[in-house]
């Protein structure tokens, strides 16, 4: 029930301790017979790969373990260490030659190996059960408080960063054409390259170690997960969904979602009475369930939501992450934020006389909310009629709103009457969200189970008869999870950030592959590097999170000055696209004016809002056959498809293409509060500011 703020107050220590005791851990770390053998084949590939390279078996196979045996990124790792290594010690050398000597300060981010070491801070590399003892150069210090690591050390050389089964050729480039040599290279161990000491020696949980990965997080990290099997062994108890609930203000939208909340049991008694009697102090009694998700007090004071209020729930076969969109206008932007993160969507329409159609009009928001969800990716929608209460639960009233708003929902915003859903509820008795009312038993409006039942309500049990569909709850158990890009380089786009415990917090959605603790990432726009410290999905803490995960993440190694709302963090040998200049297929909503070379736009890009310009008319489409129907026009009116080129005025973000990415290749066009077209990204035609 939070924008997140409950985590801001977290102790990293509780989080870090959750449930996982150092005997689990040192269970954990033990090898089996079959890794064993894995770890001594893939050792020898990694060896016949670096060639002469200075690297310890051990070095070596604590690559391997972290990289889960992955032989090309082990070696791609190892690789990049030396060249660090290398730097630094080139480095060090001028220092040394340039000033007087001076002592060691402890916790300087010395490189292993390097000859003037500080003395440990943290020893935290442990063997598996059954390894042999570490060598002297095993206990150097390899991880380090963020605070002690300077931000220039997380700089990555870009070139360096394509992961890949090209090793050779990267070698090459970053020893400027030769395979790493021993000259070139700082001592590490044995003279001959290889130090064999360590040989049968399988290495513990320390992940390698030359991005300054935590402490804290780096001794309870383990090996590296296999992120894609967990997430099918995850998919395969329960899916995950992201819901957004939409619509036109005052529908009813929080007030629906905070009493299936409290009818799931997501909220309890307690804090629904506290809610009825303080909302009752300001006159505002009829929004107790509203405040389970508005719970800022300006939101409560003026009876609105402003932001987009974040939560959990399970049903009997889904596991949601509710996102709660504000109706108004002026709140838009924050809808569309909290929509491109959505799979599904529950649009709340009022069936009060009156109140439909002024949301249901062109001024309205029930229409500008379906359109963008629609734009927005979302395929599958639940229509809630709410306030059926009002209207004394006619069967009526109901056929006429579903008539009507099916009727625009396929034929204007291009929904499936296959992927649309009616049903008719009351968010504030609470008929029909989780249960139907029966005799004896009625659902009056109230938490509280001893509070008078209205008798207006009690006739539901007869007017309500003629339903006979599902309740709200059973409506969403089914809605189907879309198909996650969960092996496709990783993306979160960014939604809040703030300082968290521990390092710099980044609340936002995985779009595309995978993310665990101890993960290099890259932030774009800036190409700052970070490591994932720490990690919560759904308020839980987690070691890993893939894509469709709402996910908190805990940075290190960078200034909270460098991630921004709309950042997108992404792999570090895969970095999206930033650009001020695009080409765009674009649908033109309702305009009054037409669209013209040089019409001023905002362009909404996840959470991003930046102005800019419709700088060329590319030609016009035919919506259903995709053939080019004119050239160069020289305007476009409106339910007009045409391709376009967009310029922003400003900075540069990260988009990509819809072909690459189908969340982050949307974008929404808007002018003077009203939305004028939604698109797509089909080429990016400028890189970089
Ligand atoms: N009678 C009746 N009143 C309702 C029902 N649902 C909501 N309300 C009332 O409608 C008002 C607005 O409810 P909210 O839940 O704040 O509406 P909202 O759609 O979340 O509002 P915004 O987010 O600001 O757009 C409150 O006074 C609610 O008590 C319902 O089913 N029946």
């Amino acid at each position: 029930m939070s924008r997140h703020r409950n985590v801001r107050n977290l102790d990293i220590d509780d989080v870090l301790d959750d449930g996982y005791d150092d005997e689990d851990y040192a269970e954990e770390q033990a090898m089996t017979a079959e890794e064993q053998a894995q770890m001594a084949d893939a050792t020898e590939d990694v060896k016949a790969m670096l060639g002469n390279a200075k690297v310890t078996i051990k070095e070596i196979q604590d690559a391997l373990w972290y990289y889960y045996f992955d032989i090309d990124q082990a070696a791609v790792y190892l690789l990049d260490e030396l060249a660090k290594k290398q730097k630094t010690a080139t480095a060090a050398a001028a220092k040394k030659a340039s000033s007087t000597s001076r002592p060691a300060q402890s916790g300087t981010a010395t490189p292993t190996g390097t000859s003037s070491k500080p003395a440990p801070a943290h020893k935290v590399k442990e063997s598996p059960k059954g390894a042999a003892s570490a060598t002297q150069d095993d206990d150097i210090v390899e991880f380090l408080d963020d605070e002690d690591v300077p931000p220039s050390q997380l700089q990555f050389d870009l070139a360096a960063m394509n992961f890949g089964s090209t090793l050779k050729t990267q070698a090459a480039k970053k020893t400027g054409g030769a395979t790493p040599s021993a000259k070139a290279t700082p001592h590490l161990s044995g003279g001959d390259g290889f130090d064999r000491s360590g040989a049968v020696t399988p290495v513990g949980s320390a992940p390698p170690s030359g991005i300054s990965t935590p402490s804290k997080a780096s001794t309870k990290m383990g090996k590296r997960i296999d992120v894609v099997t967990e997430y099918q062994k995850r998919v395969a108890e329960k899916e995950s969904l992201n819901l957004v609930v939409i619509g036109h203000v005052d529908a009813g939208k929080s007030t629906l979602m905070g009493h299936l909340l409290y009818l799931q049991g997501e909220v309890n008694e307690k804090t629904i009475r506290k809610h009825e009697r303080d909302a009752q102090k300001i006159g505002k009694a009829s929004f107790a369930f509203a405040w389970v998700l508005d719970e800022t007090g300006e939101e409560r004071a003026r009876g609105i939501t402003m932001d987009v209020g974040v939560t959990k729930f399970e049903t009997e076969h889904r596991r949601f992450t509710l996102l709660d969109a504000p109706g108004h206008r002026d709140f838009i932007p924050n809808m569309i934020s909290g929509t491109a993160q959505a799979d599904v969507a529950i649009l709340v329409v009022d069936a009060t006389t009156g109140e439909f159609e002024s949301g249901f009009d062109a001024n309205g928001q029930t229409k500008e909310h379906a359109l963008l969800a629609r734009s927005l990716g979302v395929q599958q929608l639940v229509v809630a009629v709410n306030k059926l209460d009002v209207v004394g639960w006619s069967e009526a009233r109901f056929q006429e709103i579903v008539a009507k708003l099916e009727h625009f929902l396929v034929k204007d915003a291009s929904f499936k009457k296959s992927g649309l859903i009616f049903v008719p509820c009351s968010g504030f008795t609470g008929e029909n969200l989780v249960r139907r009312s029966k005799t004896g038993q009625i659902c009056n409006g109230s938490a509280v189970s001893n509070a008078p039942v209205d008798p207006a309500v009690a006739s539901v049990v007869e007017t309500f008869a003629w339903y006979k569909g599902p309740t709200l709850i059973q409506t969403i158990d089914k809605l189907d999870a879309p198909t996650r890009a969960v092996e496709k380089p990783f993306r979160m786009s960014v939604t809040d950030v703030f300082k968290g415990t521990g390092g710099v917090s980044a609340a936002g959605r995985l779009e595309a592959g995978h993310v665990q603790i101890g993960e290099a990432i890259m932030v774009m726009p800036g190409s700052e590097m970070a490591v994932v410290k720490n990690m919560e999905v759904n308020d839980e803490p987690t070691r890993w999170a893939a894509a469709g995960d709402s996910v908190l993440l805990t940075l290190s190694g960078i200034d909270i000055l460098q991630v921004s709302t709309g950042s997108v963090l992404c792999a570090r040998d895969a970095p999206i696209p930033v650009t001020t200049h695009f080409a765009a297929q674009i649908v033109v909503f309702d305009v009054k004016i037409p669209i013209t070379v040089g019409f001023p736009i905002i362009m909404h890009h996840q959470s991003h809002n930046e102005p800019g310009v419709i700088s060329k008319l590319v030609a016009t489409i035919d919506k259903g056959t995709g053939e080019v129907v004119k050239k160069n026009p020289r305007h476009l009116g409106k339910n007009t498809t045409a391709m376009v080129e967009i310029r922003l005025n400003g900075r540069a973000i990260p988009l990509e293409t819809f072909k690459d990415s189908k969340e982050l290749g949307r974008v929404m066009l808007r002018k003077g509060g009203e939305t004028v077209a939604a698109g797509i990204v089909t080429k990016i035609l400028s890189f970089g500011s």
